[in-house]
């Protein structure tokens, strides 16, 4: 078995003391792509957070690379990308400032960025298929676009696990695309990865496994299911094996 890389055993979190995730266990190994699923407000964002220390937990316990929340303190092991941040903001950084700061936990705000700097900003770019646009704006960016470019931030920091909150939501299909393929190399150089997703789309061939989270407990951890409604979808292919514990439908909006 490859090295656990998050371990939360029966976790639970409350908001001012309304429990939201329940006696919560879920072990992510090297190489794994975890998709987080499940209905809104179901507590997706709530387990990702409480994995990262923003939230705390009311009981249970988590480690990361084998060490305990309370004291990790390699943070620039891990890359984050929260919900729905815009990139933009009506900050007139360019796309390879923006991707250029996620080198700052590395090297430290007072040293200049060297040649390790640059290549990796440059690879970060290229892994979302945005170098082209590096010197634009970001404000002049789509909405995709944009994602890809906080992406890229969390990919130049060369992390070995990268934690996404609904990295795809409300992105056009070609960034998903590119989304896609960027999660493909980020793992087949090693990496480690945990998203929070509603619609899988072009993510769906990359994830080796799902977690759906339901009134804050875990009721399914294993292969993809199928969202309710997938088979009316043109491209479904009626191949998927129907286990007798599948929760269609829990995962849609
Ligand atoms: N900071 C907070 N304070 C109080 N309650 C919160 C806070 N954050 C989330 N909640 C509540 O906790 C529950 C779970 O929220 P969470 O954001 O984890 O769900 P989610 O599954 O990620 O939802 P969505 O799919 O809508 O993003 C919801 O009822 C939400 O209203």
């Amino acid at each position: 078995m490859s090295t656990p890389v998050i371990t939360v055993e029966h976790g639970a979190v409350g908001y001012d003391g309304r429990p939201v995730l329940r006696d919560v266990s879920l072990t992510v190994a090297t190489g794994e792509v975890v998709a987080v699923l499940g209905a809104n407000g179901s507590g997706k964002s709530t387990l990702i957070r409480a994995v990262l220390g923003l939230v705390p937990l009311s009981g249970g316990s988590i480690t990361l690379f084998d060490r305990p929340l309370r004291r990790f303190r390699q943070w620039q092991r891990i890359g984050y990308v929260p919900q729905r941040l815009g990139a933009g903001g009506g900050v007139p950084a360019t796309v390879r400032e923006v991707v250029a700061s996620g080198r700052l936990a590395r090297r430290g705000l007072l040293r200049p960025p060297g040649t390790a700097d640059r290549a990796a900003v440059d690879a970060a770019l290229r892994a979302v298929d945005l170098a082209d646009r590096a010197t634009d704006p970001v404000s002049t960016l789509s909405g995709g676009q944009q994602q890809r470019t906080l992406i890229a931030r969390a990919l130049a920091g060369q992390p070995e696990l990268l934690i996404l909150d609904e990295p795809t939501a409300g992105v056009d299909a070609g960034s998903q695309e590119a989304f896609a393929d960027a999660l493909r190399d980020f793992v087949a150089g090693g990496g480690t990865v945990l998203l929070v997703a509603h619609e899988l789309g072009p993510l769906r061939p990359v994830i080796s496994r799902a977690v759906v989270v339901h009134e804050g407990g875990i009721c399914h951890d294993g292969s993809v299911p199928d969202p309710a409604g997938h088979h009316a979808e043109p491209d479904h292919d009626h191949v998927h094996p129907h286990g007798p514990d599948e929760p269609a439908g829990l995962w849609s909006n």
